[in-house]
């Protein structure tokens, strides 16, 4: 890959061997969008840590170059120190300096703040986080949810040029995780900077990123639009039991006495439970593969309402589980996963080409 450090992307070329006993090499080349969510996915001990410690500086030994819209953070020869970096970092725990107030931390990040970057405004993260009436309070006198919200308006307040995120939810419990998902939705989509967020929850990276690098071992397995990607057979997530694919489709009818939206992308049109959206407004739909099931007949006796005519693209067996196949379907030329048992795919002759209707059980609305 070519480096242009003209282009409006976060150029990481880096190379890092760890000292001592460990013999891990992170090696990656990649060019990441310079506005929007980036997820870093992959198994335990991949390098997703040390990646973003890498970018951060934190990484004395690392080789390569960084830089981000052209502006030079790691050359051959240079290599800019890390608090002089104009980078947020959010951890999995909070960190927040236990002597000092809510409201304290973040007038401390304030001080570190960049006075030609303007990422967001005081009162506006503390609307966005919903912290004004805990900004009194000590660390310890927070919810882990409240004192994750103030760790992530600090990193904000010192006007970044990037924020990083590992694993900003990991200690939370689940209940938790349900709370603060929506502010950091509302946050990836307002952020005028790039965000980098690593997770191991297929859930998180479907919800929040734009754009997905799956790391493996130190090295790039996959990359590419998270819609996209999801919609591949034979990726690494594929196979998971929520595997799933995101549709975005235009509300275009409104059942208010069935409580029902209709959506509709390309010539076809899925039910949704009807929420705030409005005719015209455009949704992201989420579809799992295990509520996808697929007929050769369109059955209109049926109690699903969502069944579409669409093509077989492709069909892999699980390598994990042969009794399970999943199905690459095509409506239009949006794919659709299907997870079925072998024997319903030998029964039904499913081959590539096939014109077949996909019956969808379940649909969540993301955003
Ligand atoms: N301080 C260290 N010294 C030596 N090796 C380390 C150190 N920290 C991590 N490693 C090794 O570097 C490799 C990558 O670790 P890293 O923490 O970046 O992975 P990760 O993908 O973030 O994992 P996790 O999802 O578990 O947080 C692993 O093999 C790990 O054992």
């Amino acid at each position: 890959m070519t480096l242009d450090p003209s282009a409006n992307t976060l150029h990481l070329r880096i190379k890092q061997q760890r000292e001592g006993t460990s013999s891990f090499i992170l090696d990656v080349d990649l060019q990441i969008p310079s506005v929007g969510v980036t997820a870093l996915f992959g198994p335990s001990g991949s390098g997703k840590t040390t990646l973003l410690r890498c970018i951060s500086g934190l990484e004395k030994s690392s080789k390569g170059q960084i830089s981000l819209n052209g502006e030079a953070w790691q050359t051959s020869k240079s290599s800019l120190p890390s608090h002089k970096r104009p980078i947020g970092y959010v951890f999995q725990d909070a960190n927040l300096f236990p002597h000092l107030t809510a409201q304290e931390n973040l007038q401390f990040a304030m001080k570190r703040a960049d006075k030609n970057q303007s990422v967001i405004s005081y009162s506006e993260i503390i609307q966005l986080m919903d912290i004004e009436s805990v900004l009194s309070q000590y660390p310890s006198q927070l919810s882990g949810g409240e004192r994750q919200r103030i760790a992530i308006a600090r990193a904000l307040l010192i006007q970044p040029k990037l924020l990083l995120m590992d694993e900003p939810l990991a200690a939370l419990d689940d209940a938790l995780k349900q709370e603060i998902l929506p502010y950091l939705e509302q946050l990836c989509q307002r952020a005028k900077i790039p965000i980098i967020y690593v997770s191991h929850s297929l859930d998180e990276v479907i919800r929040l990123a734009d754009y997905m690098v799956v790391l493996e071992k130190g090295r790039v397995i996959e990359e590419g639009k998270t819609q996209t990607l999801l919609g591949k057979l034979g990726t690494s997530f594929s196979r998971y039991h929520d595997a799933s694919v995101v549709i975005s489709g235009v509300v275009t009818r409104q059942e208010t006495e069935w409580g029902l939206s209709w959506i509709s992308f390309e010539n076809h049109v899925i039910a949704v439970k009807q929420g705030n959206e409005k005719t015209g407004d455009t949704l992201r739909l989420r579809i799992q593969s295990k509520d996808v099931s697929l007929s050769l007949s369109n059955h209109d006796d049926s109690s699903i309402l969502n069944r579409l005519t669409v093509t077989i693209d492709d069909m892999i067996t699980d390598s994990k589980d042969p009794s399970m196949v999943i199905v690459r379907l095509l409506a239009g030329s949006t794919p659709i996963l299907a997870r079925i048992t072998t024997l319903s795919a030998h029964k039904l002759s499913i081959k590539r080409g096939l014109t077949i209707i996909a019956q969808i059980k379940s649909v969540a609305v993301l955003s």
